[in-house]
């Protein structure tokens, strides 16, 4: 058999110390067929199986991979239960790696909703219910002054990337605690099916620390610590050893994707890393770098400038402080005015209500930039009238808050009302696309965090986009660790979100999406990684030299194949 196998080229970057003898000693007979990063199930060929001691292990059909995935794509047509989908997915990429990314990758739009939001939110709440096989790695308060021991029983040693939570803000269903595992696992897919990072250079890592919720506490197969969260010194101390064992054991350029974490711990360990680490919160930044670039392809269909448009925020969190500071760097780069005078065009509703000046004291620091003149405004409804904005961006992790008077505001107030119901899973959606397009005619520009199916609406089919950090952080990833970049900089984020906007094509305007469909991902990815990577070099920060000429070609050939190898 040829090994080591190289699954593609960023396999040539991998430092000397090279494969793991492991995988070559376990990789023959029916040991093969165990293992799930070279199985291949009934496409092993004849002389494949005669030469893998296979004989007698498989029953005696050879098929391809190709009809492989149209089986396994009718089974999974067959369940009712999208958990149950979830489970026989999870299930393939135990047992054959590639081709579940093959599936995947073919099958995108039908199977991201799948692997992804909304099904991997319900798949967290019940982890420990469906939990079979570790899918990455447990980091709990138990093993605190040996994490860097911890990181070295996972059997992959080439990393360069891990999706790391504390579990305790999945998605908008609150404190899932050590459950969350879900979220790195379903990221980390996209990382190698949307951005053809290798399945093998990503690790999905749960930092357990406890979790305040009752229900899972109480909950007899609950798999996490049976304990409040941990706060103040001894979590920052856990998630420091984390961080500094992580770069002792992968180097510089491992690259590290905050996810799901708390408004209280998300603002400062970005801040905290940002320096020391190749750092990126996907919620903050890569929500942020999609809406942007929504937003900006929005204009196409409803005309003026960036600058020319009124920005109303429900929810001024992660994801809402997040978006309203990319938007007004774009603005303040685009206009040469000073940030703060941009940020005036962004306006944030909080729990409390309108985020105004005379609220500043007693304001987390994160909203406080957005504490703008005004007399105090309690209520959303009451804020759109005033504020009259032209976008108006659900982040507040809250369902069922875009009402209809709120959505009728927004359409009396504008023809192309621009209206984002960001959060997820659909359950927390601020409003549905069925409402969005109904509340004001059919003249909404909606997207949503979650995907939502085509609406009829008057005889007219109006199809909604999906505002997701997953267009932006596969390729974002990509273009990093192609290029070998230590840090990121908003510079990368602004040029991900150009990347991303000019990929919406005249087509997908016509049906009025300010986004291009799924089914392109790869390619637009690779444009992704290519900005971002070029924005690396430019700023210096690019180790991997000299620079390729061609950075979208290179991309390209640097992305993961699901399909199989042919074994001597
Ligand atoms: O996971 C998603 O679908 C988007 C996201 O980061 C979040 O909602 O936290
Ligand atoms: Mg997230």
């Amino acid at each position: 058999m040829e090994t080591p196998l190289k699954d593609s080229v960023l396999d040539f970057y991998i430092d000397d110390q090279g494969v793991t003898p492991w995988t070559l000693s376990v990789a023959s007979g029916y040991n093969l067929l165990r293992d799930p990063h070279h199985n291949k199930g009934l496409a092993f060929t004849e002389k494949e199986r005669d030469a893998h001691y296979l004989c007698g292990l498989l029953p005696p059909t050879v098929i391809s991979q190709d009809l492989q995935v149209k089986r396994l794509l009718n089974n999974l047509r067959e369940y009712q239960v999208p958990l149950q989908k979830y489970m026989a997915m999870m299930d393939l990429q135990e047992s054959n790696e590639k081709l579940f990314y093959k599936l995947l990758i073919e099958h995108v739009e039908e199977l991201l909703p799948v692997v992804y939001t909304p099904t991997v939110g319900e798949a967290c709440q019940k982890y420990g219910s469906i939990f079979k096989r570790p899918q990455g790695l447990y980091i709990s308060l138990k093993e605190k002054g040996k994490i860097l021991e911890v990181l070295r029983n996972w059997p992959e040693r080439n990393i360069q990337v891990i999706v790391v939570t504390d579990g305790e803000r999945i998605l908008g269903l609150g404190d899932l605690g050590c459950q969350g595992m879900g979220i790195p696992v379903g990221k980390l897919s996209l990382y190698s099916a949307l951005g053809g990072v290798r399945p093998s250079a990503c690790l999905p890592v749960t930092i357990d620390v406890g979790t305040n919720n009752e229900r899972l506490l109480n909950d007899e197969f609950y798999i996490g610590l049976r304990q409040k969260r941990a706060t103040g010194q001894e979590y920052t101390e856990l998630v420091h050893e984390f961080m500094g064992a992580v770069k002792q054991n992968y180097g510089e350029k491992i690259l590290i994707q905050f996810e799901d974490f708390a408004n209280h711990n998300a603002f400062d360990l970005l801040e905290k890393y940002s320096n020391t680490h190749l750092v990126f919160n996907d919620d903050i930044q890569g929500t942020a770098s999609v809406v942007l670039a929504g937003v900006v392809a929005a204009l196409k269909l409803v005309g003026g400038t960036l600058a020319d448009h009124t920005f109303l925020f429900l929810g001024a969190g992660e994801a809402g402080t997040g978006i309203a500071e990319l938007i007004a760097l774009e603005i303040s780069k685009r206009t040469s005015t000073a940030l703060e005078d941009a940020r005036k065009k962004i306006w944030l509703v909080d729990s409390k209500g309108l985020i105004v000046s005379s609220r500043k004291e007693s304001l987390q620091h994160f909203k406080k930039p957005w504490a703008h003149e005004h007399e105090p405004i309690k209520d959303l409804i009451d804020a759109v009238k005033d504020i009259k904005p032209t976008v108006l961006i659900g982040t507040s992790g809250v369902g069922r808050t875009f009402t209809k008077d709120v959505v009728e505001a927004m359409a009396a107030i504008n023809e192309k009302p621009i209206i984002l119901a960001l959060s997820n899973p659909t359950s927390q959606s601020e409003c549905t696309a069925e409402e969005a397009y109904t509340w004001t005619k059919g003249r909404a520009i909606f997207a949503s965090g979650s995907p939502f199916n085509p609406v009829e609406y008057e005889g007219n089919v109006f199809v909604p986009g999906q505002a997701n950090n997953a267009y932006i952080f596969p390729g974002f990833g990509l273009g990093l660790i192609m290029s070998g970049t230590i840090r990121v900089r908003n510079d990368m984020l602004l040029a991900a979100s150009e990347a991303l906007a000019a990929q919406v094509t005249q087509e997908n305007f016509d049906k009025g999406l300010i986004y291009p469909p799924f089914t392109n991902i790869r390619k637009i990815s690779a444009n992704i990684a290519a900005k971002v990577a070029a924005k690396a070099y430019e700023l210096g920060l690019a180790t991997r030299l000299p620079q390729p000429e061609d950075l979208v070609k290179h991309a390209e050939s640097c992305m993961y194949s699901p399909s199989y190898q042919n074994y001597r």
